[in-house]
């Protein structure tokens, strides 16, 4: 089997993208993310008062894995904890008949006040699944049997409504070839490596190791490139108010691209505003990984590639332009 299911920004920044998803008999909207490996729903279990404005799970009792439960905390800080139902979940018309799905008890204010998300959908390994006393799978790990090739491919636009594919490619969603890279899967993400770095046309020999996360918005690498893009910025600031860097919103943006497998995977400079600050600037889309050892290929990156994640005998990342 295949099947697409659509991934809508949840507003007109691109901040996160939301994608229906039936879990036992709701229809639910969910951050499906390649940073994390929890299948977790707003539930029943919760205060109403917490409930307000989402959607959520209505647990079924019967259906409870005794005893099991999980706790999340995300790079932002916010985090989830719960209990653990196996029910049907379907994406797209792919459809896992006893998926864990974990049933929040309890979730972080964050969450509570982003009244679209109604809770996130793993796709990293599912070494990385929180639930105890026993790891669950993630929805891509219970169904990839079933899927007609082993794989996911994520098409995030801008300012526009994108998909996730499951278990094909679609040959209409880009141009030119599909380049592949070995994914290194040791640290649980989808983890790629660029030879080098371009701001505008000039290209600097760099390592820049990082992982694919289709659930952190901006992108995040070092700190020297940081800096070396945004002297290209007139303008521009590191304002530690607003925490990253600033711009006037008229600011001409240069292209950025990492050079992955050989191939320069270009990010337009368009994509590279964020959104305006309050503040009267405008907020930029790549910042630092504050040193955190690796960069985060978020949003900003993806939203002008389509990205196939294929879980064969050796893992693989094929690039494609939208
Ligand atoms: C709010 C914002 C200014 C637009 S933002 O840029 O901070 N965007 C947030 C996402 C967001 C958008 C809109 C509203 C609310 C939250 C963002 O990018 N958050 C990143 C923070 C970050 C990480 N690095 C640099 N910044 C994050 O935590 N992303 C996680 C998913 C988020 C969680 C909050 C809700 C939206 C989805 C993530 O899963 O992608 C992750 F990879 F960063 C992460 O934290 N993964 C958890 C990995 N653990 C490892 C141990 O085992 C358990 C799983």
């Amino acid at each position: 089997t295949n099947g697409s299911a659509p991934a809508v920004p949840s507003d007109q920044y691109d901040s996160l993208y939301l994608s229906p998803v039936t879990v036992g008999s709701s229809t639910l909207h969910l951050d499906f993310d390649t940073g994390s490996s929890d299948l977790w729903v707003f539930s029943s279990l919760q205060a109403q008062s917490s409930l307000v404005g989402h959607d959520y799970y209505m647990v079924d009792p019967a259906k409870e894995k005794q005893g099991y439960t999980w706790k999340i905390s995300y790079g932002d800080g916010s985090g989830a904890s719960g209990k653990v139902y196996a029910d049907k979940v379907v994406v797209g018309g792919v459809t896992a008949t006893a998926q864990a799905v974990e049933a929040a008890t309890a979730v972080s204010a964050q969450f509570t006040q982003d009244v679209d998300t109604d809770g996130l959908l793993g796709l990293a390994m599912s070494t990385l699944n929180t639930v105890k006393p026993q790891q669950q799978k993630t929805f891509f790990d219970t169904v990839l049997k079933q899927l007609a090739q082993p794989l996911f491919a994520v098409d995030l636009k801008y300012h526009a409504a994108g998909s996730y594919d499951f278990g094909f490619i679609d040959k209409s969603k880009y141009t030119g070839a599909i380049n592949y890279v070995n994914a290194d899967t040791s640290k649980g993400w989808w983890g790629v490596s660029a030879t080098a770095y371009s701001i505008g046309n000039a290209s600097t020999s760099a390592t820049v190791s990082g992982i694919l996360d289709t659930g952190t918005t901006l992108l995040y690498v070092d700190t020297p490139i940081v800096k070396a893009y945004y002297a290209k910025v007139k303008g521009s600031k590191m304002d530690n108010t607003q925490g990253g860097y600033v711009f006037p919103c008229s600011a001409t943006l240069p292209d950025f691209s990492l050079t992955i497998g050989g191939v320069k995977q270009i990010v337009p400079g368009k994509h590279i505003n964020y959104s305006p600050t309050s503040a009267g600037n405008c907020f930029g889309g790549i910042q630092t990984n504050d040193g955190i050892g690796f960069s985060i290929l978020g949003d900003i990156f993806l939203k002008s590639k389509y990205v196939i994640h294929e879980m064969g005998s050796t893992p693989r990342i094929g690039f494609a332009q939208q």
